[in-house]
């Protein structure tokens, strides 16, 4: 049986890798509007209506209106906007993120992809709250570099285009200073956190590609626990995932450097435990693609998880 699928953005950032990833299937059926019609919203409310599964890829306010369009019981959808990420009756379409979220992905009419920064960053943290290592009202930072696709066609002229009206020559930029990034809501609920986490983004100038990392001074911590506990709850979070891997210890401590494009074009999250035992301290770092595991990646696996194709699998079973 097949699937009959409409990406709505589909020439968007997002959009275009989605389309990418799933062009070779045999098992969709792609509704798709010409250029003319891309944005009309006749012609939308028609394609949301007659298709099995729709992913918006679209700017926040064009997806709720893209919501708003549907008026039958059967199509389902996976937002991968920031419009409902914490809204009541969404799930969120992260499968690896507990044992029940997967089955939860499975059924549901509608997903909310995880933003980029937060795939990283729940994934460090939720593991360690639900394990009681870092109690729910612990003060969290999370610090982030990104590629600039990560601001989509907008940010990607700003860097790339040199006649766009905002083209820059900046090499670095932190931003989100005023401490409300949109981010933050999901973090907060997903990581089970009774406080929003400080959270720090920085965009470089390179196109794709992110790291997030969450310091945590383990002599502070209750618990006290050493960086190679840590390590052990976070790997046993996630063994058997096939996505997520958790790199050990020995091979952490060797390294001396972590650049953020190392798994770009793929669906893969790593995560690391840096720290030093000595000081009590660790660096938990995620690295993904912005676009992948951050993105187009994880609306894929969310998609086939929600029809039943085996590729999404989150573990293997
Ligand atoms: N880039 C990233 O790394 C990530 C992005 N996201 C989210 O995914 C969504 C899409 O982002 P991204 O692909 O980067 O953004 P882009 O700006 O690259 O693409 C958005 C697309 O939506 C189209 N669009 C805008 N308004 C409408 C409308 N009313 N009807 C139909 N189409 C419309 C745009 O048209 P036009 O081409 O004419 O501008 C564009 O093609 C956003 O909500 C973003 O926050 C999520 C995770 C990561
Ligand atoms: C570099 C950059 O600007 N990044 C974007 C986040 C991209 C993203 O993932 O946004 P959503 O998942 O929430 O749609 C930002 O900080 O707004």
């Amino acid at each position: 049986m097949t699937t009959k699928l409409f990406i709505d953005g589909e020439v968007g950032t997002t959009g275009l890798q989605i389309r990418a990833r799933l062009d070779q299937r045999k098992d969709l059926d792609f509704i798709s509007l010409g250029e003319e019609k891309r944005k009309d919203a006749g012609a939308r409310r028609e394609a949301l209506n007659a298709a099995d599964v729709v992913i918006l890829c679209l700017p926040d306010d064009a997806a709720k209106e893209a919501v708003s369009l549907i008026d039958n019981k059967t199509t389902r959808v996976i937002d991968a906007s920031t419009a409902h990420r914490v809204a009541p009756g969404w799930v969120y379409g992260f499968p690896e993120m507990s044992p029940e979220q997967g089955r939860a992905i499975s059924g549901a009419a509608r997903v909310t992809n995880p933003g980029c920064y937060p795939t990283g960053a729940i994934a460090l943290v939720k593991p360690l709250v639900d394990a009681g290592l870092v109690p729910k009202g612990w003060p969290l930072t999370v610090n982030a570099v990104s590629g600039y696709s990560g601001g989509g066609k907008q940010m990607i002229a700003e860097f790339e285009d040199e006649d766009a009206p905002n083209y820059t020559f900046e090499a670095f930029r932190a931003y989100a200073l005023g401490l409300a990034h949109k981010h933050v809501p999901e973090m907060q609920v997903n990581m089970g956190l009774d406080h929003p986490p400080l959270f720090a983004p920085a965009v470089g100038r390179y196109a794709q590609g992110m790291i997030v990392e969450v310091p945590l001074q383990l002599w502070a911590l209750p618990g006290k626990p050493s960086v190679a506990r840590v390590h052990e709850v976070l790997a046993a979070a996630y063994e058997g995932a096939r996505f997520v891997s958790v790199v050990p210890l020995g091979e952490s401590a060797a390294m001396t450097k972590l650049e953020p494009e190392g798994l770009n074009g793929t669906n893969e999250l790593k995560l690391f435990a840096f720290g030093n035992e000595t000081t009590g301290q660790v660096m938990l770092t995620a690295l993904l693609d912005n676009l992948g595991k951050g993105a187009s990646g994880q609306a894929v696996q969310c998609l086939n998880i929600m029809i039943g194709a085996d590729e999404g699998l989150a573990v293997d079973l």
